[in-house]
């Protein structure tokens, strides 16, 4: 039997319990007076409780029966003597993934050499070593053992090895007749590679030059998900018809894309394809601009006047960017365009006909507009013929990856630069909401490209805020406000507790209402129990 001193905290007494030890030990104060027993029991207990810095005098107790002392220690030296067993080692030698076993206190007592293989972690780092001494050395991340110990039931977390592979960790515990838990088998499975090849995966699955006539309408790098594809489907139909199409979505998701892609599938494509941003300019020269104006028509206008963009997408495709924004007084103009194919030059009384398709795109609420008196509702419904609805980025996660391969691939060309992404970079940026969209991760791309000295792109190397993974802009709702505050809630639970189960108790919520809000919040659920 051991002596330990009553001033020890729980973690430190931990050490002392190993398997080839008696697992009841005798505990003297300082003053070398004997206190009492500690057994394994009461050390799993605190841990369990969370009490690792208290001192064990908490937990003594002041007898225990040799028979039990007795038992105890013959059954754990029958346990020990099965794992250095040639025919244990052999069984669990065999198996191809990695298995893991510590005792009920969550010390190890056996690793088979599948998991010496995929962690490249020896037996004589972690046998008779306490989990929560591993972690704090640095050799592992997180614990499936102690969640368990903590938990009595099976949980399953992704663990980092030494702060690069990572591995996927299903503890189960073994639990006795009166419910304490014996000892815990966890298997273990390199997800690295996993990873890697579900993102080669996803790759693949998203076509990026499968659009008909992809090279010839300049979209050959065009990333195509469930959602996308079928938006792009949509827009080959119409194409083929002169029926006026709306866009609708956030800004930098895709819309002028769709809208170029319209018009290389139609047959005015070897027409012009002319754009006008109604945001862009002023609203009393957006007419001018749209229309073009006779000479001498208003101040600072060309004196041979000029001829509008309307005009001049005479026979091809004309399109107008943020229609929501056209001043009212232009919606009639434009009423009479799409109604008749006419128009009226700024300073001209003269009739003037012109053969456009017209498609609009806005990221407003165009219905919301109509209601609140500042779009035309007859203009409305005559541009709203075929209304595409384009998602938000991160309605569309799966384009994430492939979005920023191809676009590394762009921009390394551009640079003449070789630079690659951490999957953990990959990770990171999946999780992050995309205010911006498609634009936005361009720019971070090339952003990146440029401004990093080495060839591995990794999470340190974003910038600050996305290193938070938090939209930069401003909530513009009250219930945008309060998904943001769950999101950050959320992520800081998990990333203290690790687990989905442990997460859900610090937030006081079940673990099934985190996952919902989780889901619903559009969050990655990756650390489920
Ligand atoms: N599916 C896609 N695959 C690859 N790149 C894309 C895809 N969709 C859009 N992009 C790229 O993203 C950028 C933004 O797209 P686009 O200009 O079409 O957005 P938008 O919705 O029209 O934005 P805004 O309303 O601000 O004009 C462009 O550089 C475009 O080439």
């Amino acid at each position: 039997m051991n002596y330990l001193r009553a001033s020890m905290t729980v973690e430190e007494a931990v050490a002392h319990f190993s398997p080839d030890r008696n697992e009841v030990q005798e505990v003297y104060s300082e003053t070398d007076e004997f206190i009492g027993y500690l057994t394994v029991e009461a050390i799993a207990h605190a841990i369990h409780c969370g009490e690792l810095t208290r001192p064990i005098r908490e937990f003594v107790v002041p007898e225990v029966s040799l028979p039990d002392q007795e038992r105890q220690a013959s059954s754990q030296a029958q346990l020990h003597a099965f794992f250095q067993s040639p025919t244990c080692q052999i069984v669990f030698n065999a198996l191809y993934d990695g298995v893991y076993i510590t005792d009920g206190a969550g010390i190890t007592l056996f690793i088979n050499q599948a998991y010496q293989r995929i962690t490249g972690i020896s037996e004589q780092e972690v046998i008779g070593v306490h989990m929560g001494n591993l972690i704090k050395q640095g050799i592992i991340s997180v614990s499936a053992s102690l969640e368990t110990i903590r938990t009595k039931r099976p949980a399953t977390l992704i663990q980092t090895i030494r702060n690069s592979r990572k591995i996927i960790v299903s503890a189960t515990p073994v639990l006795s007749a009166a419910n304490e838990i014996l000892y815990i088998i966890s298997s273990v499975r390199d997800i690295t590679e996993l990873i890697r090849l579900k993102h080669e995966l996803d790759s693949q699955k998203l076509l990026r030059s499968d659009l008909p006539q992809a090279d010839q309408t300049g979209l050959e790098n065009v990333v195509l998900g469930t959602a996308t594809r079928s938006l792009f489907r949509l827009a080959d139909k119409v194409a083929k018809t002169d029926a006026k199409v709306l866009l609708q979505g956030e800004t930098g998701a895709g819309k002028s894309m769709i809208a170029k892609y319209i018009h290389a599938r139609s047959a005015r494509s070897s027409e012009i394809f002319m754009e006008l941003n109604c945001a862009a300019i002023p609203g009393h020269l957006v007419e001018a601009e749209l229309f073009g104006y006779e000479p001498g028509s208003f101040t600072g206008a060309l004196k041979q006047g000029k001829i509008g963009i309307l005009e001049s997408a005479h026979r091809g495709t004309l399109f107008l960017d943020e229609i929501g924004d056209l001043p009212l007084e232009l919606q009639v103009k434009l009423l009479k365009v799409v109604e008749e194919n006419q128009f009226m030059r700024v300073g001209s009384t003269e009739m003037r006909h012109v053969d456009v398709r017209i498609i609009t795109a806005t990221h407003r609420d165009l219905a919301t507009l109509v209601r609140q008196g500042l779009f035309r509702e007859d203009l409305y419904y005559r541009l709203n013929i075929v209304t595409f609805e384009v998602p938000p980025l991160r309605q569309r996660r799966e384009e994430i990856v492939p979005l920023l391969e191809t676009y590394l691939e762009k921009f390394n060309e551009k640079y003449n630069e070789q630079k690659k992404m951490t999957l953990e970079c990959y990770e990171w940026l999946t999780n992050y909401d995309w205010p911006g969209n498609i634009r936005e991760l361009a720019n971070l791309v090339e952003r990146l490209v440029v401004t990093t000295y080495h060839d591995t792109i990794d999470v340190g190397d974003l910038p600050g805020f996305l290193q938070q993974v938090l939209p930069r802009r401003e909530p513009t709702s009250l219930r945008e406000a309060v998904a943001r505050l769950e999101r950050m809630m959320i992520a800081e639970a998990l990333q203290n507790h690790k687990t989905t189960r442990a997460a859900a108790e610090a937030l006081e919520i079940s673990q099934s209402a985190l996952v919902q809000k989780m889901k619903k919040l559009q969050m990655r659920v990756e650390n489920e129990s």
